[in-house]
């Protein structure tokens, strides 16, 4: 295809004498213009064009923008929640603990033996072997506390909670009872072998001597039961309860069984 005359040309042709009598020359002149309008009317459509592209870029970045600040706000609060989250999973775990134990001991307290132990009663209604229920009481604490103070008295409790819980097996529970009383819970565990453990524990404490007081001598009595099958919590404990009583009226320092029924 032959080359187009730039407009330059193209004017020189038109204005050139040499073709001012050339019957086309109106003709031409006209496309020319007509190509001219055509063009300025094509860049004109372009320079449109390629502005609503520029703002069309420029909105894109925006939204990127926009959408990026969106995911690290998004990543922050998810942290934000995760942390919050293992935060309360901690505190309710704080709370079971501190709802279940004694907070002067250490000890499972109360609620934590109540709870144990109706599950030991359930498993033997499933026909699994009986648990040893143990009462202890600490002898003639009173005088410890008028004597020494009672803070004295909190650490001989302290010291004897350790004593007590030292020769237990992981299945057993020692609890606070309440205020100089111990319960021991022995799971899968008969009479004999429970005055066993019993009498070992009772000799620990009479060994037992604080660092600040070394005359002091301590001693514990201790009631010992084993459930019986279909009988209520009530009657096992108050049957432990009983035989500590009769090991306090028996002198102190000592253990006392109730007997297998026959
Ligand atoms: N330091 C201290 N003393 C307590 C606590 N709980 C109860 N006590 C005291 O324990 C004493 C129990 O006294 P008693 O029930 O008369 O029994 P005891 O003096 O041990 O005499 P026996 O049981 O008959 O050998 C009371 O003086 C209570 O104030 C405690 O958490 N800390």
């Amino acid at each position: 295809m032959a080359e187009l005359p730039s407009d330059e040309e193209l004017e020189q042709l038109l204005s050139d004498p040499e073709h001012q009598h050339n019957p086309l020359l109106p003709l031409v002149a006209a496309l020319a213009e007509r190509n001219r309008e055509q063009r300025s009317r094509l860049e004109r459509l372009l320079r449109i064009s390629d502005s609503s592209y520029g703002v069309a870029v420029s909105r894109t970045q925006d939204l990127l923008q926009q959408y990026d600040r969106q995911l690290k706000r998004l990543d922050k609060i998810t942290r934000i929640s995760d942390r919050y989250q293992r935060n309360l999973i901690e505190l309710n775990e704080q709370l079971r603990h501190a709802a279940l134990r004694d907070p002067l001991t250490g000890l499972a307290n109360r609620r934590q033996l109540t709870e144990r132990l109706q599950e030991e009663v359930a498993r033997c209604s499933r026909g699994q072997p009986a648990f040893a229920l143990a009462m202890l009481d600490v002898d003639h604490f009173k005088r410890i506390n008028d004597t020494h103070g009672h803070d004295t008295g909190d650490t001989v409790l302290c010291r004897l909670a350790e004593t007590i819980s030292a020769p237990l097996r992981s299945q057993d529970l020692c609890a606070r009872w309440g205020g100089e009383e111990f319960m021991l819970l022995l799971p899968h565990t008969g009479l004999e072998q429970a005055g066993a453990l019993l009498r070992r524990v009772i000799t620990a404490v009479r060994g037992l001597r604080l660092e600040t007081i070394p005359d002091l001598r301590l001693t514990v009595s201790a009631g010992l039961t084993v459930y019986r099958s279909q009988e209520s919590l009530e009657d096992t404990i108050r049957r432990a309860d009983s035989e500590l009583m009769t090991a306090k009226q028996g002198g102190r320092d000592r253990l006392n069984m109730a007997e297998l029924p026959e």
